[in-house]
């Protein structure tokens, strides 16, 4: 090679090195060692947010790990939560998709797996204003009363014979039953297909909760059609889609039937009625398909019957393993209803007490432990480079254990709360079950009418305790993993006095 040719190239060699070596470094957060192709998932243990918690302790509450070659940063602290959903919530606003939500959410059509944009805003603006604000909650007070009659009605006939109640059975047949009322004007689990529905729901979100290698290992997304992955989750998305195609049509041919009749009284609509207008009706500036109003009511039907059933489950869990707490909240009932049996919202409203028992048991118990969301931009977190599309999880169960923002963070201590102004509305981050900022749950005001009327109900009505011979603190606390946190084995207690 021509000497002065040799001297240009070692010249441009010597530049790019320079440059390499003078390029800002970024700064990651802490991160535990890898494996070669697995990156961390050898770390995680089944119940993730308690994997999670532990390898925080020693990483910190901002930790870098790897799913597969997936970056994704993990959030456990009330601060680190705040630069998320508060400081950047904008920037975090997106989720990330798999192929089993693509799937199972008619091609993520729906609200909670939806990416940020003109789309999602509109359907959690109809969803907000229109299918779950404080008015049409109200308008559905009639149908957690009647349910909840009929659950204490369930009790009532254990208590004479004196035999040990499911209350886990009964909390999942209410809150579906509750649901399906405020989706589709009417019950579904007393039909062989509306039980086939439930169940197929069951399985959507065991679904979804599963870490699906393929996903974020894609030269093993294989392992996913060999294993019968793939077609179990293009079952469930095809029975689901048959039912709810179904209860769409009813819910057409009932208007046909009715044409020329006024129109329904807007207190008693339900959801799909609601969607339906929306769908036919073009001036809204909201258009959406069937398959939207399909993705919605299969969003409100997974998000809002799991969770507030296993809400409830961990309440009574802790109040029968606490009798003084028990005792308190029987007193607190009992002195403000006087001789009184009907529990009404107006009531509920002055119940301190109650109020702090669903904060600790959230607090403690949060029925969805983890959140992910998706960064849309590179971006600073606490002095730490996120990349564009990195994955961020927010372990909402160790922030609620985290003992820099609480004091004996594993003790239910419902007096905390009589002395504080921490509320889980999304704007105290040591306290987020229903997550915050744009992403956050649209269902609190529904969920709470529910669980506060049916502890109170159960409370205020029946003398409890542990079947035969067992004493409170026997009571085991294990987890059954999913996408919601339930108890690993059902709750029996025994109401052993019924006041009415
Ligand atoms: C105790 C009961 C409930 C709990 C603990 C709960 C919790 C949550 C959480 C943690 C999120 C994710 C928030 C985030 O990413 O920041 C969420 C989202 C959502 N929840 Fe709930 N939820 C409950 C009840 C309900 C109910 C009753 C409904 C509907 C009737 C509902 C509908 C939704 C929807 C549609 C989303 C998606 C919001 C979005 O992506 O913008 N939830 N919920």
């Amino acid at each position: 090679m021509h000497p002065f040719l040799l001297y240009l190239l070692g010249l441009i060699s010597l530049y790019f090195i320079a440059k390499w070596l003078h390029k800002p470094r970024k700064k990651l957060p802490a991160s535990p060692p890898k494996l070669p192709i697995l990156g961390n998932l050898h770390q995680l243990s089944a119940l993730t947010h308690r994997s999670l918690q532990s390898l925080g302790r020693k990483y910190g509450p901002l930790m870098l790990l790897h799913f597969g070659s997936r970056p994704v940063i993990i959030v456990q602290s009330a601060d680190a939560a705040t630069e998320i959903m508060k400081t950047n919530d904008l920037i975090f606003a997106d989720k990330p998709g798999t192929r089993t939500t693509r799937r199972l959410f008619y091609d993520m059509k729906d609200i909670s797996v939806a990416p940020y944009g003109e789309y999602w805003r509109k359907l959690k603006s109809v969803c907000i204003l229109q299918l779950l604000s404080s008015k049409r909650v109200q308008s559905f007070n009639f149908i957690r009363e009647e349910e909840t009659a009929v659950l204490v009605k369930k009790i009532k006939s254990h208590c004479r014979s004196g035999s040990p109640v499911n209350l886990s059975e009964l909390f999942t047949s209410l809150t579906n039953d509750v649901i399906c009322r405020a989706a589709f004007g009417r019950k579904y689990s007393d039909r062989e297909d509306g039980k086939k529905f439930l169940m197929l729901l069951m399985e959507e979100l065991q679904l979804v909760g599963s870490v699906s290698i393929g996903e974020f290992i894609p030269c093993l997304s294989w392992i996913n059609r060999v294993n019968g992955f793939d077609n179990r989750v293009d079952k469930v998305a095809d029975e689901v889609d048959a039912f709810l195609e179904m209860v769409i049509q009813e819910h057409l041919n009932e208007e046909l039937q009715s044409c020329g009749a006024a129109d329904q009284d807007e207190s008693t609509e339900n959801f799909v009625d609601i969607l339906l207008k929306i769908y036919k009706d073009n001036n809204t500036g909201v258009s959406i398909d069937k398959d939207s109003i399909k993705a919605i009511i299969l969003d409100i039907l997974a998000g809002g019957t799991d969770t507030t059933s296993a809400a409830l489950e961990w309440g009574m869990t802790e109040l029968l393993r606490h009798p003084m707490a028990l005792k308190n909240l029987q007193n607190e009932l009992r002195g403000i209803l006087k001789d009184k049996q009907d529990i009404t919202e107006n009531v509920l409203l002055k119940m301190n007490y109650l109020k702090a028992v669903v904060k600790e048991t959230l607090r403690l118990h949060p029925p969805i432990t983890f959140v992910a969301r998706e960064a849309r931009e590179d971006i600073k977190v606490m002095g730490y480079d996120i990349g564009a599309r990195t994955m961020v999880i927010t372990n909402i169960w160790a922030i609620g254990r985290d003992p820099a923002s609480w004091d004996e963070p594993e003790k239910f201590k419902p007096e905390r709360f009589l002395t504080c102004s921490v509320d889980f509305k999304g704007l105290d981050f040591q306290l987020i079950p229903f997550g915050a900022g744009r992403r956050g749950c649209p269902g609190t005001a529904f969920a709470m009418a529910s669980v506060e009327l049916v502890l109170a109900n159960l409370v205020q009505k029946f003398e409890w305790e542990l079947p035969k011979g067992m004493e409170s603190e026997d009571l085991d606390m294990e987890e059954q993993p999913g996408v919601t946190i339930h108890r690993k084995n059902p709750l029996f207690a025994v109401a052993t006095h019924c006041y009415f």
